[in-house]
This record gives C-alpha cells, sequence and structure tokens, in this order.
C-alpha cells in the first residue's frame, strides 16, 4: 500500500450475510477506476459492530460505496466513514481545511492559491467599475459568509457543517490579461452542457475582461490527444439553444500527467472541468498535481449529472429538462396503453444508480402506475409482487403505465442472465437492460403462464432526453453556476466544484463530491408519496428494508425520527 500515490479510491462492498464477521473486499488504484485489478484485492474482516470503518492503514482520498459490488437482495452497504486525519497522511495530499466557531459551527473550507504559494499579488475587481453591477448594493461577497449544509435545524442543535458562499470578491489574484482559461467537458451528455460553457466564456469576457479562453476539445484525452479551440462570446453566443456538448466528451483517457504537462506547457491558469462524479475525481487528482508542482493553476469542477447523483448539491443542472422531457415518453405509452385490450406502456428512463428522474417523472404524470428504481428492490413472482400487481391493475383499469430506472432489478437480471463484467471506459459497469428483460418477463408470465393476452409497449427515451437543449430554469441555473466558477477562480480559490446548496451558491471542496453518490432513501417521505400517488406495493415493509441496508445509523434514524439524514438532499426539502 506504500507505494499507492495519491488519490486513491476505495470500494467497499459489504455481503451482509448476519454473520458474526462480514467480509469487505477493498479495490484500490491509483488513478484511475479502470486499473481495478483482482490482484489488488485486499481482504480482511471487521466485527459486524464496527459502524465506522478506519481507513488508518490506507492513504485514501476519495472514499466511495459502488453499488456496482452489491450482491443480491440481501446484499447491502455499510457507511464507512473517511478518518480526516488519516485522509491527508501522504505528504502529497491536501488535508481538508475544516474552521470549526461556536455552537457547533464547521466551515468545510475551499483550498486557495495562497495555501500553497506565497506572496501572490491580489488586484482590485475589474466589477467594481462595471456599470451592470455598481447598482448591486453590497455586490461583493463577505469573506466570512458560509451556507449551512442543514437548513431544518432544533433550537439546541449544533450549527452544523457549512460552505463557502460562492460569488465575487473585493480583490481578485488574476490580473485579466493574465489568466488564460480552459473549459473541458467529460462523461455523458446532459442538457444545459452548452449553456454552461457559454456562460464561462461570457462571464470570463464581459465581467473580468478576460480575452484566453481555450475549449478542449473530447473529455480528457483533449488534453493531450487533441487540437483546442478558441473560445470567446461571438463562438458560443448561440450554443445555448442547440444540445450536446460543443466542445464534445468522452469517457476514458485520463492521463493525469499527461493532462497537467499540457496545462503547464500552454500556460493555462484556470480550467473549469464539467462532469459528473467521476470527472470530479479526475478533477480532484488534477488539483492534486497541480499543487504538487506549485502551479498558480485554478482548477474548477462544475457538476454535472443528468441522474442527479452528485451529493450535497440540492440538485444537477439538466435535471428538470430530463423530468419534462420524460413526460413525453410517459405520454406516449399511456395513449398506447390505453387504446388497446390489457395495454401495458413500459418506459425506461435513465438513472444507473439512482432513481431520482424515474421517482421524479413519475410523481409529474400521474399517468403511471408502477415506478421501479434501483434503489427499492422489487420481485416479480408470488404474493406482494410485480406481476401480481399488474394483473390486479389490468383487471381494474384495462391498461397500466410502468416507469422503469435503467439501473433498477440489476440483480434480478444477473440471476437469469449470465452476469457480464464489461465496463465502459471509465469503469462504469454495462448494464443489461432491464427494459427489454422486463419487457420479456411480463410477456411470458401473462401469455404462456396465465394465458392472458397483453399489448405491451416499450418506449426507451434515453438518448432523446440526453441530447436536448436545457428549459430555461436549467438555462438560468447553468447561469448562476458558471459565474460563481468564475468568480472563484478569479478570487484564488482552487480544488472546489461549484454548486448549489439549499438554494445558495457554494464551493464545495472535491473531497465531498466524490465521497459517496446521491441516491433516492425509500424510506423518505418522497418515496412514500410516490407509493401513494401510484398505489404500488412497497416490494419490501419497512422492518424489512431496515433489515437489509444494514446501515445502522441510518437504521436508529429511521426507527427514532421515520425519516433519514443528510443524504437525502433532494427529497428531504421539498
Ligand atoms: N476516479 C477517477 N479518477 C480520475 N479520472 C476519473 C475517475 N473516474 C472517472 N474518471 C474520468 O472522468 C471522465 C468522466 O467519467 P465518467 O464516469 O465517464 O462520467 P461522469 O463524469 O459523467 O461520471 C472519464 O474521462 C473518466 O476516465
Ligand atoms: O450510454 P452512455 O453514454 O454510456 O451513458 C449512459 C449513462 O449516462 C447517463 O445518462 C448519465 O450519466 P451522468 O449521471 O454522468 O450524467 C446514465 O443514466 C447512463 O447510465
Ligand atoms: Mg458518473
Amino acid at each position: 500500500m506504500d507505494s499507492v500515490i495519491a488519490p486513491l479510491c476505495l470500494f467497499i462492498p459489504l455481503n451482509c450475510n448476519n454473520n458474526k464477521k462480514k467480509s469487505y473486499y477493498c479495490y484500490y488504484n491509483s488513478n484511475h477506476i479502470l486499473n481495478i485489478s483482482t490482484k489488488n484485492t485486499i481482504r480482511f474482516s471487521v466485527p459486524s459492530s464496527a459502524g465506522i470503518f478506519n481507513l488508518k492503514k490506507f492513504t485514501a482520498v476519495s472514499f466511495r460505496y459502488d453499488h456496482r459490488y452489491r450482491r443480491g437482495r440481501s446484499g447491502c452497504l455499510r457507511r464507512a466513514v473517511m478518518d480526516s486525519s488519516n485522509s491527508a497522511s501522504s505528504p502529497d495530499m491536501q488535508k481538508p481545511k475544516i474552521v470549526t466557531g461556536p455552537g457547533g459551527y464547521v466551515l468545510e473550507d475551499v483550498p486557495h492559491l495562497s495555501d500553497y504559494i506565497p506572496d501572490l499579488p491580489t488586484y482590485p475587481n475589474p466589477l467594481q467599475d462595471n456599470p451592470a453591477y455598481s447598482v448591486v448594493k453590497q455586490y461583493f461577497v463577505h469573506v466570512d459568509d458560509t451556507v449551512p449544509q442543514k437548513i431544518v435545524v432544533h433550537k439546541d442543535g449544533p450549527r452544523g457543517v457549512h460552505f463557502r458562499r460562492a460569488g465575487p470578491r473585493q480583490r481578485v489574484y488574476f490580473d485579466s490579461d493574465e489568466v488564460h482559461a480552459c473549459i473541458v467537458t467529460c462523461g455523458g451528455l446532459c442538457p444545459g452542457l452548452n449553456t454552461v460553457i457559454r456562460e464561462i466564456v461570457c462571464g470570463l469576457y464581459h465581467m473580468y475582461g478576460v480575452k484566453k479562453v481555450l475549449g478542449i476539445d473530447g473529455g480528457y484525452r483533449g488534453f493531450y490527444a487533441k487540437n483546442t479551440v478558441h473560445l470567446d462570446p461571438k463562438v458560443v453566443n448561440d450554443i445555448h439553444k442547440r444540445g450536446g456538448t460543443i466542445l464534445g466528451t468522452s469517457r476514458g483517457g485520463h492521463d493525469t500527467s499527461k493532462i497537467v504537462d499540457s496545462i503547464q506547457d500552454r500556460g493555462i491558469n484556470q480550467v473549469y472541468i464539467i462532469g459528473g462524479d467521476g470527472t470530479q475525481g479526475g478533477a480532484a487528482v488534477i488539483f492534486e498535481e497541480i499543487r504538487r508542482r506549485g502551479l498558480k493553476v485554478s482548477v474548477v469542477g462544475i457538476p454535472k449529472t443528468i441522474d442527479n447523483d452528485i451529493p450535497v448539491i440540492d440538485k444537477s443542472f439538466g435535471f428538470d429538462t430530463a423530468v419534462e422531457e420524460a413526460q413525453r415518453a410517459i405520454n406516449a405509452a399511456h395513449v398506447e396503453a390505453d387504446s388497446i385490450e390489457n395495454g401495458i406502456g413500459l418506459v425506461k428512463l435513465m438513472g444507473r444508480y439512482s432513481g431520482f428522474i424515474a421517482m421524479y417523472a413519475t410523481l409529474a404524470s400521474r399517468d403511471v402506475d408502477c415506478c421501479l428504481i434501483p434503489e427499492s428492490p422489487f420481485y416479480l413472482e408470488g404474493p406482494g409482487g410485480l406481476f401480481e400487481y399488474i394483473e390486479k391493475r389490468l383487471k381494474e383499469n384495462g391498461h397500466m403505465v410502468i416507469v422503469i430506472a435503467e439501473g433498477a432489478g440489476q440483480e434480478l437480471l444477473s440471476e437469469s442472465i449470465q452476469s457480464m463484467t464489461l465496463k465502459d471506459a471509465s469503469g462504469n459497469k454495462l448494464l443489461q437492460d432491464v427494459g427489454l428483460w422486463i419487457s420479456q418477463r411480463i410477456k411470458d408470465y401473462f401469455t404462456k403462464q396465465r394465458k392472458i393476452p397483453i399489448n405491451l409497449k416499450y418506449i426507451d427515451p434515453t438518448y432523446m432526453i440526453r441530447a436536448i437543449p436545457s428549459n430555461a430554469s436549467d438555462n438560468v441555473y447553468c447561469t448562476l453556476l458558471a459565474q460563481s466558477a468564475v468568480h472563484g477562480a478569479m478570487a484564488g480559490y482552487t480544488g472546489f466544484t461549484s454548486g448549489l446548496v439549499n438554494g445558495r451558491q457554494t464551493y464545495i471542496p472535491f473531497y465531498r463530491i466524490i465521497e459517496k453518490r446521491n441516491s433516492v432513501v425509500i424510506t423518505d417521505r418522497m418515496w412514500a408519496r410516490l407509493l401513494s400517488s401510484t398505489n404500488q406495493p412497497s416490494f419490501l415493509c419497512l422492518k424489512d428494508s431496515i433489515e437489509d441496508t444494514g446501515d445502522e445509523e441510518q437504521s436508529n434514524q429511521l426507527l427514532a425520527n421515520g425519516h433519514c439524514g443528510e443524504e437525502d438532499s433532494l427529497i428531504s426539502k421539498i
């Protein structure tokens, strides 16, 4: 382990088999989850009572669950908490910047260029002379402004974790002529990518007078394997009306030293990285390498995930657009099902590990009779199963609509289809098509076993949803995210993701973004709302779900409060 270079990703699946000892399988690598190798597997045991898994022996900078290793219905994952005193045990690692204050106040601050480069000159913010902004009272953000992560507090409770408020600062750490910025988009497509690119370029130009902005072509590998594109307000003027990303994107290709060499060789000093959890993980590595080399380069992440699976932030851009567009597919499924005897409309929506799109699209539509998501295990046959429910709805209503998230029921699929271990270039497991599989199972059951003729129409609108331009509210959201990112970089902050927390723009340290995944908490009120709106079976009683998750902290909270903890960011706020 000593030879491992940071950052290190540990994936710990827990086989929850009610034995006294539980086995953890750790996979680690130095840079990229693709390089996970079975040779690097360490196996050891901890007592079942261990709620916190201590990473003392490892040089861990990032840590997250990986549902890909989830095992069957009884498999579960236990929260593992990174011990912050150990997380930076390598001399190359940036220690989290934690500031504490009275009343249990904690600021999880972001790095600043001045942390590792002494005597940096500062300049007055050019915005002070900008006629558009000079009318705003208190335009500049106060240096002590922070935003609480938890908005619901109790009288005697601690003030809790805060993040630095985003926005323009009185003094900046870059002279406008000195700035050479670049923008890269990585991972899957998402509505709003072009709007974010546009607003970074226009923000740099119009607010700070920055003229040198480069577009990196085709994701991370574009830094060293492709040409760059010059970006200015004229080039990006209309791009927010188009879907996709004008810069192109890719998975794979994260070669840290080649990327940082390219940044250094080109004289780039602000790097804007737009992408999901994988991309932000890559951004964290780039930041660490830049810091290690002592370069005056701000590294800024803008979170992109159509699945809304990035933690801490209220929701991700493009999510609203995706939910809205999904309505068209659900409407079509409903029209088809309603027009024919025993019609079943089945719509597969995105959501590899998190069922937010399926849940919100279902709640918005009111036409859906059953919504299946990865977080809520289900079963097909027998009392309380899906087939029984379908038969009941067909008898009652003559038709039904099912929405299924792409990651739902994967454990059932791997039981019936030989498990595939193929991965994409980023190391994400290639999922089996649950929509096709479940269509076939439903058809077989009703026509062969029950001798009930059904008419099933399957719709997969995934790429039609991903490829559209963002809607009006996402456009505004993208603008604020992009402008906050620019303000942060100009103010000398680095190693952060720009994100909305409780309705306020904030700067969040990378490690908080990549340490875990945001997912639907099925024992939370929002999922209960869904169950009550569709009237579908829960497939799991509360007692079972508590036993099954094996997460003691969550279970205790559930039993005590009837709802879940801070992970349910989007849900619990609504
Ligand atoms: N742990 C990691 N460290 C470095 N780079 C990573 C890591 N995980 C993913 N990447 C890189 O980030 C990019 C996007 O990741 P991917 O998972 O495909 O999309 P997303 O950012 O949407 O989650 C890819 O180039 C991938 O190689
Ligand atoms: O077909 P691709 O390009 O591999 O992408 C598929 C994946 O990307 C997504 O659309 C969304 O990914 P992000 O959350 O990273 O935006 C998933 O729903 C889907 O599993
Ligand atoms: Mg991802």
